[in-house]
């Protein structure tokens, strides 16, 4: 993990193992802290707020609680207790033949109905249906009602999971979640219209039910939420696609977990850990001190890229371009970039391969690739053939890209060379190693496949995708995954890859002393690259749509800040997971550079802010007069003199008899 990390950005941004949250608990377990009262009111408060931002009161309305026998049905049924106890409408349906017999009787005590599914159910205040056929009544009557409700608690299995779901959690996972995505028949209206179904608002309890814990895979059916209040610490799936994005926005309780000694399986680039990976100039800097970049990239084909890529390079920090193709694309770089040096001489670091075709996919051999081949064999961190060379001095970190991936030999690089391939040349590059495995495969397991590459090639691996990921050299045998979700969806643009590859080369040449010392650095400098340039494209595209944000984190003492922070990061009343916030506005590859260097100037401004604590950048100058500045998290808009004003106003529409309720449930 990043060396200066604060303890809440470490709690924030790093994952761990269901093993590991385990070990975490049993010590403060064994101190007597009550867990899951905490757990439930967290659940309890949070399923307030959603109801209330949806315009809904929620003293009268209908909830429903899926509820597991595990302790993740018992943290759901203290909550439901709590907010039964305030008047809500609440009925629990058991999924499992028991659930935790104290919490069922404490939900039944406040007011809660108690459902059991199961025919062997064995549970306080609810009979169990006698017969397969009214098991299966039952489990109608429990659909209807989840998707008649306002808000579904998803409290049937948390970390306890072990692979798909099955039973009568699978049956309501899978009705439910085609329901809502509208796979089930359209309402009818009556007037020969339709209308979207209801939607009901979904809370999922520690983890969406269904999703793979520790890898985030969707082995089968789940439950995608809206807003997901998980303990103690992030858990894999929380952060890795595509389990991450059925998590909705995420709500931390932070139950004071000793992270120190334990090992987290997946980081989240950060922008406080992304401001500490950015090389600043010295007195004593010349244009070689900061690095030199050569890059062979576009082609007479796509000149464009060689535009793109060097353009991109340059804003991020280096002291020197040097580019290397031929006439044509040449052209392009020096008429957009002067400051480009042409043809060969000293570098310390290549980006090679970014719009330059793959073998077999254009009539005419790329010139570039020859290049690129004796490139990579003079220059490449691994045994030369032939010769008794290894890890040479001469191996300097590269970027491998595009139609440059294929020239890679196939084993024994070093994590110098970060292959940055997108699912499709993800999977032509493990075909060609050997595996049997299509692109859609690498989207449903992006981890397993990225891991399986920095196995077989020993390169780090950034995968590209809505959330990317970084694979690479980790503490001993185990790979180091990092993740970044920053950007928008207008990301995914033509070109986008091009400038991506260009300021990634340009990280791994100002810090190539660091990366001489600890070559594993290139792994948080790769996915450092990818949060810049998410960076700038969020504040190319005024957009607040994010992949992924950083979970809220939920303090009992926080009390009325707590709330205003919700409602800013939720967007009062949205019903979609799929949009995060304001959206913007379209963005071409060529806007993503131009905020490169402003994007790098907030970051390394976060050191500087009042409130360390925030992980975004400080809001820029006001010089966007309509536009919201994009925050990682919990930021407000662009501040201008008016609007600074205005952000000290409450951010809730809470009335003073609602406050009085919510307080009821916090204390
Ligand atoms: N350890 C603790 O004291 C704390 C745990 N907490 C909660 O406890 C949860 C973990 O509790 P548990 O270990 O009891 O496990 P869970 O409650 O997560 O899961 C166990 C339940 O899931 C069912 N299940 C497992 N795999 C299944 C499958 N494939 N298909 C269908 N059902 C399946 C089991 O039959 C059982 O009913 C956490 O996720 C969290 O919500 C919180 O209360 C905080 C404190
Ligand atoms: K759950």
């Amino acid at each position: 993990m990043v060396d200066q990390d604060s303890s809440t950005d470490r709690l924030m941004n790093s994952a761990y193992e269901a093993g590991i949250i385990r070990s975490l608990e049993a010590p403060l377990l064994d101190e007597g802290q009550p867990l899951m009262q905490e757990a439930a009111q967290a659940v309890a408060v949070n399923a307030w707020l959603m109801l209330s931002q949806a315009g809904l009161d929620p003293q009268n309305s209908r909830i429903v609680l899926l509820a597991g026998g595990g302790n993740n049905g018992g943290d759901g049924l203290y909550a439901g207790a709590r907010l039964a106890a305030i008047g809500a409408d609440v009925t629990a349906v058991a999924t499992s033949s028991d659930v935790l017999d104290e919490a069922a009787q404490t939900f039944v005590q406040a007011g809660g109905i108690l459902l059991a599914l199961s025919s062997d159910a064995d549970i306080p205040s609810s009979d169990a249906p006698s017969s397969p056929q009214e098991v299966a009544e039952r489990i109608d009557e429990a659909v209807e009602l989840a998707q008649a409700a306002d808000l579904v608690i998803d409290a049937m299995t948390g970390i306890g999971l072990t692979g798909a779901l099955r039973g009568i959690p699978e049956t309501l996972a899978s009705q439910l979640s085609a329901h809502m995505s509208g796979e089930t028949e359209e309402v009818n209206t009556g007037e020969g219209s339709t209308a979207q179904a209801h939607n009901p608002l979904i809370l999922a309890v520690d983890i969406p039910s269904g999703v793979g814990v520790d890898d985030g895979s969707l082995p089968g059916p789940y439950l995608p939420a809206d807003v997901t209040v998980t303990f103690g610490a992030m858990k894999p799936c929380l952060l890795l696609p595509p389990a991450a994005y059925a998590c909705g926005h995420i709500v931390l309780v932070d139950f004071g977990f000793d992270v120190d000694e334990v090992q987290a399986s997946v980081e989240a680039m950060s922008a406080s850990r992304c401001s500490h990976l950015l090389r600043v100039p010295e007195r004593e800097d010349s244009k070689y001190t900061r690095g030199v970049v050569g890059l062979v990239t576009g082609s007479e084909n796509f000149p464009g890229a060689a535009v793109l890529s060097t353009r991109a390079c340059a804003s991020c920090g280096v002291g020197m371009v040097r580019y290397l193709g031929p006439e044509r694309p040449s052209e392009h770089v020096l008429a957009a970039l002067p400051e480009a040096v042409l043809g060969p001489g000293r570098v310390e670091a290549w980006v090679l391969g970014s719009g330059v075709a793959a073998a077999g996919s254009s009539k005419q051999q790329d010139s570039q690739r020859s290049t690129i081949a004796q490139i990579l064999e003079a220059h490449g961190s691994w045994p030369h053939q032939g010769s008794q060379a290894h890890e040479t001095e001469d191996s300097l970190p590269m970027v491998v890209d595009a139609g440059a991936l294929d020239l890679l030999p196939a084993e024994g690089l070093g994590p110098k060379v970060v292959l940055t391939p997108h699912a499709g040349e993800l999977a032509a590059l493990l075909q060609d190693l050997g595996e049997d495995v299509t692109a859609s495969d690498i989207a449903a397991e992006p981890v397993r496949w990225a891991t399986r590459t920095w196995e077989l090639t020993g390169a780090t691996v950034l995968l590209k995708g809505a959330i990317t990921l970084v694979v690479g050299d980790g503490q001993g045998q185990d790979p180091a995954v990092y993740t970044t979700g920053f950007g928008p969806a207008w990301l995914s643009t033509a070109g986008s890859g091009d400038v991506l590859a260009g300021l990634e080369g340009a990280l791994l040449a100002s810090q190539s002393t660091l990366l001489a010392d600890d070559p594993r650095k290139a792994i948080q400098l790769a996915a450092a690259g990818a949060y810049i340039h998410a960076y700038a494209a969020n504040l190319a595209s005024h957009s607040q749509d994010r992949a992924w944000r950083q979970p809220l984190l939920f303090n009992p003492d926080q009390g009325k800040d707590f709330i205003e922070e919700a409602n800013r990061a939720w967007q009062a009343g949205s019903r979609s997971v799929e949009s995060m916030g304001p959206l913007g506005h379209p963005i071409h590859a060529a806007d993503i550079i131009d905020q490169l260097e402003r994007a790098q100037g907030l970051l390394l401004a976060l050191p500087f802010q009042s409130d360390p604590a925030t992980d975004e950048p400080a809001s820029a100058d006001g010089d966007d007069d309509w536009a919201a500045e994009p925050d990682e998290d919990n930021m407000s808009s662009t501040e201008s003199a008016d609007s600074s004003q205005a952000s000290n106003e409450p951010t809730h529409h809470l009335s003073p008899a609602a406050l009085v309720a919510i307080e009821s449930l916090w204390f």
